[in-house]
């Protein structure tokens, strides 16, 4: 790497688009990589993201923007985790110590950001399926560009990858589209990877594969022109032609695997693929975290690190910090799994993210990474749940968006017990609006027998765990991100009584029926619940912490809607169809007819930033949520002074 301590980047300061990089001689582009690698590891340092991914993917970004017309061929990146060096080379070098902060640029491409970043991703293998309507697009346009899906072997696990690859590999109305797709294999998912396609990935990987499939593809090639395609790959890159792997037999030319870090051999096989018609597949072997020792030793814990000092590496914190609601949901898993040998658990290719490593290590038997499946992972839980196990899907909110119509077909109907540990529900901050998990309450609660969790804090996620796992039926209980408000965490399991709410604060003002300032009752779902007791101190309301949004607590939201004016629901999901628009249906069906104030996530995305800077933004701080109540129900006179607290 570069360490002139005047310049640190000459070659990548005078890079502000792909079409300075392609005015660079070849010789000239290892040192670019070198440049680009440092600026990723000292930007990621102070910003924090994802490291790992990004380090690994320096050369091979340089090469497809040196060999292909970007942004007229257009690059589709797979999850787009692995999209700084992309960023650093398409005019956002400089921006990068904005990255993944309020106002900054994103950590995901972006179709609003960039006209290089030709897709939004953020939710892993719609690459090719994406890169395949671009391309059958060009054709049907009757223009000569190119789409390329960059793919990691931990997002070709899914289903949709394959889908995709079915599609594209044949001809549609006598059109097959020039798509290329680039398997970039670092034998590595967040986690190690799994899976049998994993193990396929390392056949081919294998010295002992190549060598008989290379041989055998030249006594089958000798005498076409495929031969002479295949030995002057071998030539001039490394690489060779495969016939006969399972990407051949999708209907894509396999080439490969070669050196994702070696940029005389990216270059020209990336310039031989660029003009081949048709369907295209390049595996590429890189490693993760390459070029920083430390990432390379250890890309699991450098996959999305928090700021550190690369000099250093990753420090253990000094003193432990709170528990989160992913280890609290940990410990629980394996004091359940103690308790009861039915309980098994699933996630869909994120152990760390959910708090699993321990569960793994304790009980492996019992433990499955399905791969980034969240369509299998759910249907999987139905087919154990079936025979009589308790199966524990572990799954972010918004993954499981993934897996509606198995949750609904295959769990729901049925209505088999399958506990969903839903984390990272509301705002997740950094990730910004693609990973928020917003629409869960709404979307699981119209499902017949499903229930819906939502504990206020760590104590309650443990109990309200507890209790979907002794449910007869579906349950989802939903957390977020981080940490909350609870304080020890009781070891005991005790059940919460099933569909009851709890009153936390009784309002000492009389009823009004509208002759004076209303009697307020908030009714709170899930951890907001403790900023909302924060305002009602100010505003002397009363506060229900609701825990259920399904079945909701039908005799207390009657109960505060006879002793109260008016009503505020509170929840950190979208207000639409959430759990507020759940106690509007009960009050109508109930017959009451009074004012009622719905807060929560707002109709429109909430982009990347400090969750709790984003929180107050929307108004759902404490004060916030005291300016909202007084604006519709109090002296509006006080909403200035309370705005500017
Ligand atoms: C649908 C979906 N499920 C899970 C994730 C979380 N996730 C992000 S990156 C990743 C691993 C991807 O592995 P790979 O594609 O091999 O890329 P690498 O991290 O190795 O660069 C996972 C599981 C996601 N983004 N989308
Ligand atoms: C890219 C991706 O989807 C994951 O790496 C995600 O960024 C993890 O988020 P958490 O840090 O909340 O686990
Ligand atoms: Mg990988």
């Amino acid at each position: 790497m570069s360490d002139s301590p005047a310049n640190p980047l000459p070659l990548l300061s005078s890079i502000d688009s792909p079409a300075d990089v392609r005015r660079l001689s070849r010789s000239q582009l290892p040192q670019l990589a070198d440049e680009v690698r440092s600026h990723v590891l000292d930007s990621v340092s102070k910003t924090g993201g994802h490291l790992s991914s990004n380090l690994g993917t320096v050369e091979l970004t340089i090469a497809l923007h040196y060999v292909y017309d970007t942004p007229r061929d257009r690059l589709v990146w797979d999850v787009g985790h692995q999209t700084y060096p992309h960023k650093i080379l398409t005019g956002r070098r400089d921006a990068m110590s904005t990255l993944r902060q309020q106002g900054g640029i994103s950590g995901f491409p972006r179709r609003d950001e960039s006209e290089y970043d030709t897709f939004g991703t953020a939710h892993s293998s719609t690459s090719i399926s994406a890169a395949h309507g671009m391309a059958m697009a060009a054709r049907i346009k009757g223009e000569s560009r190119r789409a390329v899906a960059i793919i990691g072997d931990g997002a070709m696990t899914a289903g949709m990858a394959f889908e995709a690859l079915n599609n594209a590999g044949v001809a549609h109305g006598g059109l097959l589209g020039d798509v290329l797709v680039i398997l970039n294999d670092n034998d590595m998912s967040i986690s190690p990877p799994v899976g049998a396609l994993n193990k396929y990935f390392t056949r081919l990987m294998s010295g002992k594969f190549y060598a008989a499939a290379r041989e055998g593809a030249k006594s089958v090639l000798k005498h076409t022109p495929l031969y002479e395609f295949a030995r002057r790959f071998e030539e001039h890159t490394k690489g060779m032609f495969v016939p006969g792997t399972i990407f051949e037999e999708f209907g894509f030319n396999y080439v490969g695997p070669i050196d994702g870090h070696d940029l005389d051999s990216l270059v020209p096989t990336l310039e031989n693929l660029r003009d081949k018609k048709g369907p295209q597949f390049l595996h590429v072997v890189t490693r993760k975290g390459q070029g920083y020792k430390l990432a390379e030793a250890d890309p699991v814990k450098y996959h999305g690190p928090t700021p550190f000092n690369p000099a250093e590496g990753i420090k253990p914190a000094t003193t432990p910090p709170k528990k989160t609601f992913t280890q609290v949901f940990g410990d629980w898993l394996c004091d359940m799994a103690e308790a009861d040998p039915k309980l098994v658990a699933i996630t869909p290719a994120m152990r760390e993210g959910s708090g699993m490593v321990e569960f793994h290590k304790r009980f492996p038997t019992r433990y499955y990474d399905v791969g980034i499946a969240e369509q299998h992972a759910v249907t999987f839980a139905a087919g154990l749940a079936c025979e009589g196990l308790k199966p524990v899907v572990a799954i972010y909110s918004t993954f499981l968006q993934r897996g509606y119509d198995q949750l609904i077909h295959d769990v729901a109907l049925q209505n088999l017990p399958v506990l969903f540990a839903l984390d990272r529900a509301g705002l997740v901050g950094a990730d910004g609006a693609t990973h928020a998990g917003n629409y869960d309450i709404a979307f699981t609660r119209c499902i017949p027998n499903m229930s819906v969790l939502t504990p206020a804090d760590e104590n309650e996620c443990r109990r309200a765990l507890y209790t979907g796992h002794l449910h007869n039926g579906p349950v989802t209980v939903r957390y977020p991100r981080g940490a909350g408000a609870g304080e020890a965490i009781a070891k005991e399991m005790v059940a919460l009584p099933w569909g009851k709410g709890e009153m936390r604060r009784h309002s000492a003002q009389p009823q009004t029926h509208g002759r004076g300032a209303p009697r307020v009752a908030i009714l709170a779902f899930g951890t907001l619940l403790y900023p909302a007791l924060k305002a009602a101190e100010a505003l002397d309301a009363s506060v229900a912490n609701m825990r259920f949004a399904k079945p909701l607590d039908t005799e207390l939201v009657a109960e505060l809607a006879r002793t109260h004016d008016a009503l505020v629901t509170i929840e950190d999901g979208c207000i639409m169809g959430g759990a507020g628009s759940a106690v509007m249906e009960s009050l109508q069906a109930q017959g009451f007819n009074l004012p009622v104030l719905q807060l929560g996530l707002p109709d429109t995305y909430v982009e990347h930033g400090e969750p709790g800077k984003l929180m107050s933004q929307i108004g759902l701080d404490a004060a916030g949520i005291e300016r909202s109540v007084r604006q519709r129900f109090l002296n509006v006179a006080e909403v200035r002074a309370v705005a500017n607290k």
